[in-house]
């Protein structure tokens, strides 16, 4: 499927949700796309041939929205999944990176082991709003020695310059809005 067919099948997919979880926030909401198992299929295939497989040796997803995509992704190419989780989930000793997003603020954590040195790691979330998230699961991850491949979301927000801050990593967004 060519990219203008992946765009126009995220906007067909999408409900914009106003004032959630805040007055003033225009909220993505994604749940009819992970709903329809031909238009699921379609976006996780969409990230992987973007990518190439040969590209990254494990999918990171960030709580919660991007375990779906990543564990799709990581079934499919055999890759295997990194969680990376909100503070407070793992039961091992972690590395944590506190952060400010759209409507507020939190801290991811991954396993201090769970990244090899020089391991490639493709990132993939279904929002890139302020980049907020996506900055400190880029700098987890190379705390740890990993290397980002590349960022893939179903929707940028490019009002919010997101994409500014992962600069000069790949970021591939399959809607721009
Ligand atoms: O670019 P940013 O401004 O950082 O915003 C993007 C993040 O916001 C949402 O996650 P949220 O923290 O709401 O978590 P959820 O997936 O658990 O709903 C979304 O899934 C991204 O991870
Ligand atoms: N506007 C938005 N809609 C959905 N998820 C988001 N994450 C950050 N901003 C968002």
């Amino acid at each position: 499927m060519d990219e203008k067919a992946l765009a126009d099948l995220v906007v067909g997919h999408v409900v914009d949700v106003p004032d959630f979880p805040h007055a003033g926030i225009l909220f993505k909401d994604i749940t009819p796309l992970f709903g329809d198992g031909a238009a699921f299929r379609q976006v996780v295939d969409g990230i992987v041939d973007h990518h190439g497989r040969s590209s990254f040796d494990v999918v990171a997803g960030v709580e919660a929205r991007g375990f779906l995509l990543a564990g799709a992704i990581g079934y499919a190419t055999g890759a295997g999944v990194l969680p990376v989780r909100k503070a407070g989930k793992l039961p091992r000793e972690v590395l944590a990176a506190s952060y400010a997003l759209e409507y507020g603020e939190a801290t991811l954590e991954v396993h201090r082991d769970a990244i090899e040195p020089g391991q490639r790691i493709l990132v993939v979330d279904d929002v890139l709003a302020t980049g907020g998230t996506a900055e400190a699961t880029l700098s987890l991850i190379e705390q740890a020695g990993g290397i980002v491949t590349g960022f893939s979301v179903l929707i940028e927000l490019a009002f919010l310059s997101g994409r500014a801050r992962l600069a000069p990593r790949d970021v591939h967004a399959l809607l721009t809005v």
